[in-house]
C-alpha cells in the first residue's frame, strides 16, 4: 500500500532548495547575497530612492563552516506587522503585480531563512522602519515549515529618533566563503554596471569593495499595469471573472486588460462571435476556454504597453560599464518595446571596448534580466548564442580583441530557461531583438574603430614625413639662408595641415588606444 501525504509548501522548498539556487554552501552564500541585494535595490530605486547598500560576510565558525551575512539598505522599509510574514511565509510578496521588479516569486527571503535554519538552527534577525515611521521594529524569526508560518522568537520596538528608514537583515548559515568569493565579487560588480546610481559597500573576510555611486540619475520608475489579453490563461481569466462585479463582457475586457478601449473590445468580440452585452459571469466553461483561445489568436490588439518596464537606459549603461569595466569606450542602445505572448519587453545592449578589458578570443558576455546579473548557465542562454553567431568581422573587430558585450532584457515576464532563473530561453521575438540591439551598438563601435584606424594611419604618415624634416630644413637653410628652425617649424605646420590634425591632437587620440587595439588597427587591411 502506498502511504499518501501532503507536503507543506515550506517543507517542500526546504527539501528542494537547489531549485531556488541553494544547492550547497557555495551557491547558498552567493544566492543569499543576491536575494538580499535584489530586495534592497527593489525597495529603493523603484521608489525614487538612491540605493545605499551595506553588505558584510563574516566567518563565524571555521570548523563548522558557518558564516554570517548582514545586509542593510536605505529603502522604504517593511511595516512592523508585515515583517513576520515577509520573512516567515513562503509565497508572501508585494511584487505579484504587473510591473518590472527584480523579485517575482515571493520566495527569496524565505529560502534564505529556511537554508539558514536548516544548517545552523539560528533565526534571522531583522530590523526595519518604513518612511517617516516613528518606530523601528526588530524581530528574530524562524519558519514553521509544517504550517508555512513564522515563529517569532523575539520582537522589540524602539523610538526612531533620527527617522531612519530601511531594512537590515542578519542570517547565520553554512557557507563557503572562499569558493563563492569570486562569484560574489562578479555579481556585485555587474550589479554596479547596470545600477551605477547605487552605492554598494561590501566587506568580506579578505575582500573589500566600495562600488561608488557614479551618477545620481535614476531610471524612471515602472508603473503598475494590467495584463495584456494575449497573456492570460483560462484559470487566470476565471479568477478575474470571480473578482468582477456584474460586468458585461465588453466592460470586463475594457476594465481589466491593458490596451483595450471600447472600439478594440467591440471589434474583438464581434470577430470572436461573443455578445458584448452578455454578463461575464454567465460564460460557460466551454465559452471561457473559447474566449481565451480567441484572445490569443486575435491580431487586432494593440501592443502591450511598456510603461510597466524600467530599462537602465543607454546613458546609465555607458556610465556603469566605463566605470566598472574600465573600458576605453562604451556604446549602448535601448531598443523600442516589443512583445511576446502578450508580455512587453525591451532589449538593451552595449559593447565595451579596450581599456582594462583583456583581449580574448570571443567577447566577454555580461547578461542581465530585469537588472539582475545572470552568472550561471551561460551556455543555455539565448544571449550567448546571439553573441557567438554575430558577424564581428563586419564591424571591424578581429579576435583576440578587448571586447565585452552587455545584454539586458527587461520584461514583466522574463522567459527563464529553468527555475534557477539564470538563463533566458530561446523566444524568437527576444532573440531577434537581441540581434538588432547588438547590431545597433556594434555599428557605433565600427565607426569608432574606423576613426581610430584613420588616426593611426595619419600618425604613421606624420612619423614617416617628420623623419625628413631635419634634413630638408638643413639643406633649405643652406640654399635660402633662412633660419633652419623656422623652416622646420613651417614644414611641421605644412604636414599638420595636410593630415588635418595637429600633432598634439593626434598623439592624444592615439595614445588613448590600448596596445591591443593598436595592434589590431595596425593589422587591419588598409
Ligand atoms: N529590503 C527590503 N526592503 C523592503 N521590503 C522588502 C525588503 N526585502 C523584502 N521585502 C519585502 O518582502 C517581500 C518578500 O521578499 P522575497 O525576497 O521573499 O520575495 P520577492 O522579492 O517578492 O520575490 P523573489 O522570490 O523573486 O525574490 C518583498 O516582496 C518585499 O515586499
Amino acid at each position: 500500500m502506498y502511504a499518501y501525504e501532503a507536503l507543506p509548501v515550506a517543507e517542500w522548498f526546504r527539501r528542494n532548495r537547489e531549485l531556488a539556487g541553494f544547492h550547497n554552501p557555495t551557491r547558498a552564500l552567493y544566492q543569499t547575497i543576491r536575494e538580499l541585494t535584489e530586495n534592497s535595490l527593489d525597495a529603493t530605486e523603484t521608489y525614487g530612492i538612491l540605493p545605499t547598500i551595506l553588505l558584510r560576510v563574516n566567518v563565524e565558525d571555521e570548523q563548522k563552516g558557518w558564516v554570517s551575512v548582514y545586509a542593510e539598505d536605505n529603502g522604504i522599509g517593511i511595516p512592523g506587522n508585515e515583517i513576520p510574514n515577509v520573512f516567515g511565509r513562503v509565497f508572501y510578496s508585494s511584487k505579484y503585480r504587473i510591473k518590472q521588479h527584480r523579485g517575482v516569486f515571493g520566495l527569496g527571503l524565505k529560502m534564505v531563512v529556511l537554508y539558514a535554519q536548516s544548517t545552523t538552527n539560528k533565526p534571522v534577525l531583522v530590523r526595519s522602519a518604513t518612511l517617516k515611521s516613528d518606530k523601528i521594529f526588530e524581530y528574530q524569526i524562524m519558519i514553521d515549515t509544517n504550517s508555512n508560518s513564522p515563529i517569532i522568537l523575539d520582537r522589540r520596538e524602539y523610538p526612531n529618533k533620527y527617522r531612519w528608514h530601511g531594512t537590515a537583515v542578519k542570517v547565520y548559515l553554512e557557507g563557503n566563503w572562499l569558493a563563492s568569493k569570486k562569484r560574489i565579487e562578479d555579481y556585485l560588480r555587474r550589479t554596479a554596471i547596470i545600477a551605477p546610481y547605487a552605492e554598494i559597500i561590501f566587506k568580506g573576510p579578505d575582500l573589500e569593495l566600495w562600488l561608488k555611486r557614479r551618477t545620481t540619475k535614476l531610471p524612471p520608475a515602472p508603473k503598475e499595469g494590467l495584463p495584456h489579453p494575449r497573456s492570460v490563461d483560462v484559470d487566470t481569466l476565471k479568477q478575474m471573472i470571480q473578482e468582477s462585479r456584474g460586468l458585461t463582457l465588453q466592460e470586463f475586457l475594457m476594465e481589466n486588460f491593458d490596451a483595450v478601449g471600447e472600439g478594440t473590445a467591440k471589434a474583438f468580440l464581434e470577430w470572436a462571435g461573443f455578445n458584448p452585452n452578455m454578463k461575464v459571469r454567465a460564460l460557460t466553461p466551454e465559452e471561457l476556454v473559447r474566449l481565451v483561445e480567441k484572445m490569443k489568436q486575435y491580431e487586432g490588439w494593440r501592443r502591450p504597453r511598456s510603461d510597466w518596464l524600467s530599462p537602465a537606459g543607454a546613458e546609465l549603461l555607458e556610465i556603469g560599464a566605463k566605470a566598472i569595466l574600465g573600458a576605453e569606450a562604451v556604446f549602448a542602445v535601448t531598443r523600442k518595446p516589443e512583445s511576446y505572448g502578450g508580455h512587453p519587453f525591451i532589449v538593451e545592449a552595449a559593447v565595451a571596448w579596450g581599456g582594462q578589458i583583456p583581449p580574448g578570443d570571443r567577447p566577454v558576455l555580461l547578461r542581465y534580466a530585469n537588472k539582475i546579473p545572470l552568472l550561471y548557465d551561460e551556455g543555455a542562454d539565448v544571449a550567448r548564442k546571439v553573441v557567438d553567431e554575430f558577424n564581428w568581422q563586419n564591424y571591424k573587430v578581429k579576435f583576440p580583441a578587448p571586447l565585452a558585450v552587455i545584454i539586458h532584457v527587461c520584461s514583466t515576464k522574463i522567459p527563464y530557461a529553468s527555475a534557477g532563473k539564470e538563463a533566458i530561453a530561446e523566444v524568437p521575438e527576444i532573440e531577434k531583438e537581441m540581434r538588432l540591439a547588438l547590431r545597433d551598438a556594434a555599428k557605433k563601435l565600427r565607426l569608432y574603430l574606423s576613426r581610430k584606424e584613420k588616426e593611426m594611419e595619419m600618425l604613421n604618415r606624420y612619423i614617416t614625413l617628420a623623419k625628413y624634416i631635419d634634413e630638408v630644413a638643413y639643406n633649405l637653410a643652406l640654399v635660402t639662408r633662412i633660419d633652419k628652425e623656422s623652416i622646420a617649424r613651417n614644414l611641421h605646420k605644412l604636414i599638420e595641415k595636410k593630415i588635418g590634425l595637429t600633432v598634439d591632437e593626434l598623439v592624444k587620440h592615439t595614445l588613448s588606444m590600448s596596445s591591443a587595439q593598436q595592434e589590431m588597427a595596425e593589422a587591419a587591411p588598409q
